[in-house]
């Protein structure tokens, strides 16, 4: 972090040399912007090509996750008097990532509830619930109206859908996409905005304030409008960023995340 960098006054872009190992013109090249297949092969060759487990890198990513939250949203900024956030969990591994970012959030001082509706009956989830309720966060049963919402929380996490989301939305999250879009707090999204295609976006979709993109950002990222943007899950082996001419940005110092 910036402890370790020579440079003075430790800014982001002073960070960035200090660590940078790369040529500028490499730092030059645009990121790129996924679409939905390439999504999936990365995601399946993390897993066979280089042995990762989901577990793993769902961690890294739900950490990425709750840690650019407390970039862009820090608990001395909040305006309700708890810091009070709701993370509501999809189906799939999108949801998954929501439930560790829930944990690290609570261990950072912040007060989530969570909403799962839909539980996979595998291990993985079901510790990663399990983790969440022994450190005492509550789960509803429920989705609450938008403006129940808007009294007692400060922000929205959506961990409903990521980069497999297809189609139609189907219930319960339809309902739950529609309360949100009443909604007037601010919404962190996690991979993609939910109910938006992967590729294209969405015209009447949620309109997130915040957009945290794993691994690289999906193509419909380039319409996302709200404030922050961040790229979090920095576990992309280079051989694959290669592979894939990812272009990742230089992540500054042993930080986690970074501001796109
Ligand atoms: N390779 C990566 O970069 C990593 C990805 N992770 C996360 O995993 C996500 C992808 O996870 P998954 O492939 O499990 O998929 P998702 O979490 O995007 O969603 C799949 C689930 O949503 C349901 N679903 C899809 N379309 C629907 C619709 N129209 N209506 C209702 N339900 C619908 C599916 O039945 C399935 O249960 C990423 O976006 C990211 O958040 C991280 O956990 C770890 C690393
Ligand atoms: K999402």
């Amino acid at each position: 972090q910036a402890g370790s960098c020579p440079l003075p006054a430790a800014t982001d872009s002073h960070r960035k040399d200090c660590f940078s190992s790369r040529p500028a013109s490499t730092m030059a090249q645009a990121i790129k912007y996924l679409g939905q297949e390439e999504a999936q092969h990365i995601d399946e060759e993390l897993f066979s090509e280089y042995g990762f487990s989901v577990d793993q890198l769902m961690e890294l990513a739900g950490l990425s996750c709750a840690t650019a939250v407390t970039r862009a949203y820090p608990l001395t900024s909040l305006v309700k008097a708890r810091p009070s956030l709701l993370v509501i969990c999809g189906p799939g591994n999108n949801g998954g990532d929501g439930l560790v970012c829930a944990r690290h959030l609570k261990l950072f001082g912040y007060e989530p509830t969570i909403l799962y509706p839909k539980r996979p009956n595998k291990p993985l989830f079901q510790g990663l619930t399990t983790q969440c309720q022994k450190i005492e966060i509550p789960f509803l049963t429920e989705m609450p109206e938008a403006k129940m919402i808007d009294e007692a929380y400060n922000l929205v996490i959506d961990a409903i859908f990521g980069f497999s989301f297809k189609g139609a939305v189907r219930e319960p999250f339809g309902s739950i996409l529609d309360t949100l879009k009443k909604t007037t707090v601010p919404i962190a999204s996690i991979d993609i905005p939910s109910g938006w295609d992967v590729e294209q976006g969405s015209t009447d979709g949620l309109q997130p304030d915040m957009l945290i993109s794993l691994t690289a950002p999906k193509k419909s990222a380039s319409l996302f409008k709200g404030r922050y943007h961040f790229l979090g899950g920095r576990f992309v082996p280079p051989g694959l960023e290669k592979k894939y001419q990812l272009n990742l940005p230089q992540y500054p110092g042993t930080d986690c995340v970074l501001q796109l």
